[in-house]
């Protein structure tokens, strides 16, 4: 075949036929990117505004890549049988029983998708036939859509309603875009990670779904980029190992407690518009922070590492897990009212200038452009192993230290959004930028510490206090003020916290203070308090296109 016929061969069929639905009859239109209809009799007074789906009156447009799927129209697929227009639904039917439905998606407000089905009915077999082809070679060219998944079902995760919010609303709308599932409920913590590492044939699929929450997510992205180290040969306990992307996507239906991945990747906690996004493909980049002790591979993060007060939170309700997603309030008032603080000392590489600063307030959405500024390595002196060993000895190099007394030290990878605190731990954080930002709350008054939290849920500036900074950061390093133990138990056993604090009264602070508390890990506890955490810009891909700047309704 010539290279000019096998073009020809790849270029979409293009489509225009008069075919009719309800009582109304209307000019469908397909070309390389829109499928549009536009009613016949009153078109030509009325102009039509195309947008990624738009609707005038009597004119509408889709993106062919938010179709979902076409297929052969059923008697029961006609719209009027669903708003009781049975008999006339039937009358047509008689008068053209060839019909193809679109299922597509439609933006219902909040970030919300919903899958929408429009159906056309045609003259004659051979028109409808030739339209359901040309649809399906138009959704065959879009290269990024998977056919193929491995799906983790966590049956615990949140209230329990892992395995029925899948099987109800998400394996459906995958049958209907014909992408085949290999499902996998988890029988005990870890299976899903373990099951990546070692046994999946991951050349089968086209991406990974985790149906559960942020702990879930976890285990499936230190599955699948262990994976990936591993059949590259990349050693994963040095901290500065330039770590091998991975190739497959990972898709997560929001199941779980406070599922802030999914909130602040998609803007919204609904397992319809996840599989919406899982369907037509999307792609969203994301930093993983890799996390040492020494030269020790501890974990990786994508959202929230917190010493100090989200740290003492999760110790607290690891204990309270039979109480479900309502144990992070209860200890959150708890840890609350213990007001500890702790010493130590902070090290970190500034980001550079142009990489903006948590205070700029410019979020992060979709198709944002400060993450599609990846640097290139000439960009980057702190890769080099050398640059970093002088950088260590030498202050002047870049490095910046705080030693201080500091109640929360959180490192904020993302905005870390999600339905408890709508614009996140830090609202200007990038997705995919490579770098996080680091909040260092120092010793304050119980009352001023409650100023800043309650700002996380409202419209308040949270960095707007002077016991608080923050930093844009490539790397950081903690140094716990008082040593830890080095016990071989102690890698294994999250640190023990010590009883309750005595509760100060008004501006006080108080000075009681255990002399270390620990890290949480999106969600996990780690085992040392002395760490060293490095982004890793775009280690991983998501099916999602972050939150979507201006909700187009249909
Ligand atoms: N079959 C299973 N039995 C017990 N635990 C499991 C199972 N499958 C997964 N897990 C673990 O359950 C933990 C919590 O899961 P998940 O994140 O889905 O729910 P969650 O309620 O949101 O919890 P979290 O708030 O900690 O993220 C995860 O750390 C995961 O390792
Ligand atoms: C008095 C009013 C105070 C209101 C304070 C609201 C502040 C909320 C900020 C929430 C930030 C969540 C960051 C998410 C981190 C996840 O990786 C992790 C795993 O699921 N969840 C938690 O750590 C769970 C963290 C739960 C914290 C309470
Ligand atoms: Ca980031």
């Amino acid at each position: 075949m010539t290279r000019l016929s096998e073009m020809m061969e790849k270029q979409p069929r293009l489509l225009s036929s008069k075919l009719f639905q309800r009582h109304r009859q209307f000019e469908v239109v397909l070309n390389r990117s829109v499928l549009a209809w536009k009613e016949i009799e009153r078109s030509r007074q009325r102009s039509s505004g195309i947008s990624s789906e738009s609707e005038t009156a009597h004119s509408h447009a889709i993106q062919v890549c938010e179709i979902v799927a076409v297929r052969k129209s059923e008697e029961d697929d006609q719209d009027d049988t669903k708003t009781g227009g049975q008999k006339k639904a039937k009358q047509r039917y008689q008068l053209y029983p060839h019909a193809f439905t679109v299922s597509y998606v439609r933006r219902t407000g909040q970030h919300q998708w919903r899958c929408s089905d429009v159906t056309f009915h045609c003259a004659n077999q051979a028109l409808c036939e030739e339209w359901i082809q040309v649809i399906n070679e138009q959704l065959s060219l879009l290269a990024s859509r998977p056919k193929s998944l491995l799906v983790y079902i966590n049956p615990y995760g949140g209230k329990r309603r892992g395995k029925r919010i899948y099987e109800q609303k998400v394996a459906p709308l995958f049958r209907r875009a014909s992408i085949s599932a290999d499902v996998i409920v988890t029988e005990r913590a870890n299976h899903a990670r373990d099951h990546l590492k070692t046994e999946a044939n991951l050349d089968k699929y086209d991406g990974v779904v985790c149906v559960g929450g942020d702990g879930m997510f976890s285990e499936i992205l230190h599955g699948l980029v262990t994976r990936t180290q591993t059949d590259h040969g990349v050693d994963q306990n040095q901290p500065d190992a330039e770590l091998v992307p991975c190739s497959l996507r990972i898709g997560i239906i929001p199941a779980g407690s406070t599922d802030c991945i999914c909130f602040a990747t998609v803007g919204t906690n609904d397992p319809v518009t996840s599989a919406l996004h899982i369907i037509v493909g999307d792609s969203q980049p994301m930093d993983v922070c890799s996390v040492h002790h020494n030269d020790f591979f501890l974990r990786y993060s994508v959202s929230l590492l917190g010493y100090g007060f989200y740290g003492d939170v999760l110790t607290d309700s690891e204990r309270k897990r039979w109480l479900g997603p309502a144990r992070y309030d209860l200890s959150g008032v708890k840890t609350f009212l213990s007001h500890n603080y702790y010493e130590g000392t902070v090290s970190f590489l500034p980001a550079e200038d142009d990489m903006g600063n948590p205070r700029d307030k410019l979020q992060c959405r979709s198709g944002c452009h400060v993450c599609q500024h990846k640097p290139s390595s000439k960009d980057k002196p702190w890769e080099t192993s050398e640059e970093k060993e002088k950088s260590d000895k030498d202050s002047s190099s870049g490095w910046s230290v705080i030693r201080g007394k500091f109640i929360a030290i959180n490192a904020a990878s993302m905005s870390c959004a999600c339905p408890r605190s709508p614009k996140g731990l830090s609202p200007s954080a990038h997705l995919a930028d490579g770098t996080t930002d680091l909040i260092l709350v120092r010793k304050c008054s119980r009352f001023d510490f409650l100023r800043h939290l309650l700002r996380h849920t409202n419209k308040e500036d949270q960095f707007d206090h002077s016991f608080v900074e923050v930093h844009r950061v490539r790397t950081f390093r903690f140094q716990p003020r008082h040593q830890e133990p080095v016990s071989l138990e102690d890698l294994s056993e999250t640190p023990k916290k010590k009883g309750f604090g005595p509760i100060c009264s008004g501006q006080m602070t108080c000075n009681y203070s255990k002399a270390q508390s620990s890290w949480t890990c999106d969600g996990e506890i780690l085992p040392h308090a002395a760490i060293q955490a490095s982004v890793q810009c775009q280690l991983i891909r998501l099916f999602a296109r972050g939150i979507e700047e201006q909700q187009q309704q249909q």
